[in-house]
């Protein structure tokens, strides 16, 4: 099938990639010439297991190719992807200014009968906006081309995409006839086969399914970070505890760790559109706006934690970091733990020594105007001169230090696991002091 995707972003790229590798001829086009030139290249605007090799021997089997034009992407194809960013607007809604513009931009083109399938998050209500601003572009044209549009929000994880995209959980596709079912449902087979995991539903919940499902995971994270204060004050270890209720099959195991409070580009202002979404209606949303109460409120604990231990002054410590990016596996800094850490420490006088195996890049721009930090070749190095350790994100290389020689090299001998990632005993044994999430203490 030939297939257009708008946006070469994560979501954007993964698509086209995914799509290509499974034989459909794809076109990816998006609005920053920069990006595109790069891609053109052969050059991956972003961090991500596996993206490199599927554009690679895509853009060489000629199956995928990048374009700013607009109008390449509507004479290629008659199935159309929008997965245009959808951020946080200052009121906290989804910002629909790239997937609108899009459908003006579509609507100006489009030379014949096309399906325009949107991949972006997008708030209930959305694919009537975006039907209307094609169908009023195609009005002033006087044209009697027809368009459809259908939903199809996208669950991948950064880190694990291009995995998730040929795996799914779940493929979700909302549409309001039986002819664009069949298309998605065609260009869909090969994720799917065997594996029944196609949901048809009309586009309104297929809207909702999307931010319904990361409210629900990102409310599991909050109730485990709550868990987890409590546990620091009641000398109760909470990784026993995720452990003992994660084995009951109604709970489950996984999205159960406690930690520095989610991040990442979805969560956070996926939960602040639905929170604005629920005022547009009049509902109160009590338990969205307490997740991100609990997050907020979670992104400081590594700080409250190393100011208690330094006797409420961190004023000229040295802080070691290891981890930058929201997770391990990518390069992404949006909305990053580490952000408010680094901006604490530094605001109240430390200085901060930060590695990262990814996304040193992306945080020297973050961190640009911020006095104090520096940024170092290795996780070792970081240490070098340091008072205490904090771990920020869960990369691998991070998993198994020699405790020993942080004991000998960080001069209050401390970490601070932001990640709850080693055994507090075995550390305390190799002569540091631990302080987890949840762990027990509550120095
Ligand atoms: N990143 C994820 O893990 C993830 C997962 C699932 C869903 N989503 C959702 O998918 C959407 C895209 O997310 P992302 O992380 O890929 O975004 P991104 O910011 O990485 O990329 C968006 C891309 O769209 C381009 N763009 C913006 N306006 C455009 C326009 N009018 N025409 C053409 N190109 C335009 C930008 O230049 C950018 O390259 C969002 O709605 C997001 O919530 C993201
Ligand atoms: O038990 C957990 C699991 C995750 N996190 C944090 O939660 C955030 C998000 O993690 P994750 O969900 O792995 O990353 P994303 O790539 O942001 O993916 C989420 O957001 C995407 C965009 O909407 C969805 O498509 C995915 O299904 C959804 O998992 C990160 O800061 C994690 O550190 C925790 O603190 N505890």
């Amino acid at each position: 099938m030939r297939v257009t995707v708008i946006g070469a972003g994560y979501v954007g790229l993964v698509t086209s990639g995914c799509f290509a590798d499974v034989g459909n001829d794809v076109v990816c086009i998006d609005t920053d010439p920069k990006k595109i030139e790069r891609l053109t290249h052969g050059k991956i605007p972003l961090r991500e297991p596996g993206l490199d090799a599927i554009v690679a021997r895509n853009s060489t089997a000629g199956r995928l190719k990048f374009s700013t034009s607009y109008q390449e992407a509507v004479a290629h194809a008659s199935v159309i992807f929008i997965a245009v960013g959808t951020p946080s607007s200052e009121d906290g809604s989804a910002d629909l200014s790239g997937v609108l513009s899009c459908a003006h931009a579509l609507g100006e083109k489009i030379v014949r009968d096309t399906l325009v399938v949107i991949k972006s998050t997008v708030p209930v209500g959305t694919n009537d906006q975006v039907l209307a601003a094609l169908q009023k572009e195609l009005h002033q044209r006087d044209t009697n081309v027809q368009v459809r549009t259908a939903s199809n929000p996208e669950f991948l994880k950064e880190g694990a995409a291009v995995d998730d995209f040929m795996r799914p959980d779940r493929i979700i596709v909302g549409v309001n006839d039986a002819a664009a079912a069949d298309i998605l449902r065609a260009l869909y087979l090969p994720f799917n086969r065997n594996r029944d995991r196609l949901f048809i539903m009309d586009v309104r919940s297929a809207e909702f399914t999307k931010y319904a499902a990361n409210a629900m995971l990102a409310l599991r994270i909050s109730f485990m970070n709550e868990m987890a204060d409590m546990a620091d004050r009641l000398g109760v270890d909470i990784e026993e505890v995720r452990h003992g209720i994660g084995a009951d099959p109604r709970i489950g195991p996984h999205f159960l760790y406690a930690g520095m409070g989610f991040g990442g580009s979805c969560f956070p202002k996926d939960l602040r559109a639905l929170v604005r979404l629920a005022d547009s209606i009049g509902e109160p949303a009590l338990l969205l706006r307490s997740s991100l109460q609990v997050n907020e409120r979670q992104r400081g604990i590594l700080f409250e934690k190393i100011k208690a231990f330094f006797g409420g002054n961190v004023q000229g410590k040295t802080i070691a970091l290891w981890g930058l990016a929201f997770k391990a596996n990518t390069d992404d800094m949006r909305e990053a733990p580490s952000i408010m850490l680094v901006d604490l420490l530094t605001r109240f006088g430390a200085r901060v020594r930060a590695y990262d195996p990814a996304a040193i890049n992306n945080a020297r721009q973050i961190f640009k105007t911020t006095q104090g930090i520096t940024f170092t070749a290795s996780a070792r190095e970081a240490c070098e001169d340091a008072d205490v350790l904090a771990v920020v994100t869960e990369w691998l290389e991070f998993r198994s230090p020699d405790f020993e020689w942080l004991a000998a090299t960080l001069t209050h001998k401390a970490l601070f696991d932001g990640r709850n990632l080693y055994n507090p005993a075995f550390v305390r044994a190799s002569g540091l002091q631990y302080f987890g999430v949840g762990r027990g203490q509550s120095n």
